[in-house]
């Protein structure tokens, strides 16, 4: 028998207990998992408070992050006692997910734990992190430098933003956090920011081109801050958008992509490829400094999750939870 969170669905909506389970209920799957953490994330949120329809099939165990030890595998790249990260890939959503004791899965979805991260700091950093790091990729790419200005990043306090200001700041870049909670200026300064941006300034409907102030972003909320952001995009700049934490609307005009070639870069973690994953996980492991994981991560237990994640609805966290599914 093993613990895991489970959502079913009801007659009004959906019922999220903690439960034991059987090993024989794990869903199909060539790779079974002794899961040691997990993490919540936005998207664990939406779940397990059913305020989007995250879940595609019930019931669901949630959890779109884990890392732990291979128990059993009958795939070619794994074997009994390896360390193992899996992000995205659907599950939490359509497969069983990381928020228990155990998981069976596709070995195609997991890639090594770095040398870089204990078990515990691969989910502190989990999909927000590695979100961060493909927005950072995805800015890098398109050739956005430090010499070419500020790079805002919205939604900062949270954890997609909270790593993005770390890996930015590491690399050069004088960072512009924009947040809701001015209160954490000094947490935010710690991470890298040069400047603490009122979100106020940016939630609201603003003109379609604005004064020139951004060589790039890293954009978590959608809706009139993405729309803002892209209007005060430097000419050439670019905005990685990955969110919608204001909402998933986008109430813009198309003035800053076709008179400044701003280049609006979306960024999916879920069924990014592999070669993708492997390539973000390198830069967190060159980019990003694990002390910064300690400001970032705090660690909880299984049975505390299911009210935690009801807590990124009201915007409140700062940085990640960890789930230590032992605990
Ligand atoms: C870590 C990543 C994140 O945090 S992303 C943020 C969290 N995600 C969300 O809030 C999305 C939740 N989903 C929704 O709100 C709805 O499904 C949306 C996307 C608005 C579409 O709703 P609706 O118009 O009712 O149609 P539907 O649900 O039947 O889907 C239409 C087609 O889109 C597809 N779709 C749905 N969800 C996803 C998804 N997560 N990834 C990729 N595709 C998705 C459906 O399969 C469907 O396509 P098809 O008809 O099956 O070919
Ligand atoms: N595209 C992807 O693959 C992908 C991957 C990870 C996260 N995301 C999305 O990125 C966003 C951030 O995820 P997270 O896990 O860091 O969540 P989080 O809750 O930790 O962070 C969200 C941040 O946005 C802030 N916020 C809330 N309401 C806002 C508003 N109205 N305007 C501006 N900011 C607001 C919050 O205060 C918080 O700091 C979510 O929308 C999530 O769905 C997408």
């Amino acid at each position: 028998m093993f613990s895991a969170i489970m959502i079913d669905k009801t007659d009004d909506g959906q019922a999220v207990t903690l439960q034991q389970l059987d090993e024989g209920s794990l869903p199909e799957g060539d790779v079974t998992i002794d899961v040691a953490y997990s993490t919540l994330n936005y998207k664990d949120g939406l779940a397990i408070t059913g305020s989007s329809p995250v879940v595609r099939k019930f019931p669901m165990v949630p959890g779109i992050d884990l890392v732990g030890t291979v128990a059993e595998s009958s795939h070619a790249d794994w074997k009994a006692g390896d360390t193992v990260v899996l992000n995205g890939w659907g599950v939490g959503e359509g497969h069983w997910g990381g928020l228990a004791q155990k998981s069976r899965l596709k070995g195609d979805w997991l890639v090594p734990l770095p040398t870089a991260f204990t078990p515990a700091q691969a989910m502190a950093i989990g999909t927000a992190g590695y979100t961060a790091a493909l927005c950072v990729d995805a800015l890098v790419d398109w050739g956005v430098t430090p010499d070419k200005g500020e790079v805002l990043v919205t939604g900062a306090t949270g954890g997609v933003g909270s790593v993005a200001v770390a890996i930015l700041k590491k690399l050069g870049f004088s960072v512009a956090a924009l947040t809701g909670k001015t209160s954490e200026a000094d947490y935010l300064k710690g991470l890298g920011a040069q400047t603490v941006i009122d979100r106020a300034e940016m939630s609201a409907k603003g003109k379609p081109l604005q004064k020139e102030r951004w060589a790039g972003v890293v954009d978590t909320a959608g809706s009139f801050t993405l729309a803002n952001a892209c209007a005060q995009t430097r000419y050439g700049g670019a905005v990685a958008a990955c969110g919608l934490a204001q909402g998933m609307d986008l109430p813009a005009t198309v003035m800053p992509f076709i008179l400044r070639g701003v280049a609006l870069l979306g960024i999916d973690s879920v069924m990014a490829p592999k070669a993708r994953r492997l390539k973000a996980w390198d830069r967190l492991a060159k980019d990003l400094n694990p002390t910064a994981l300690d400001a970032i991560g705090q660690t909880i237990g299984l049975g505390e999750a299911i009210e935690a994640a009801g807590r990124f609805m009201s915007g409140e966290v700062k940085g990640r939870y960890i789930v230590d599914v032992n605990a």
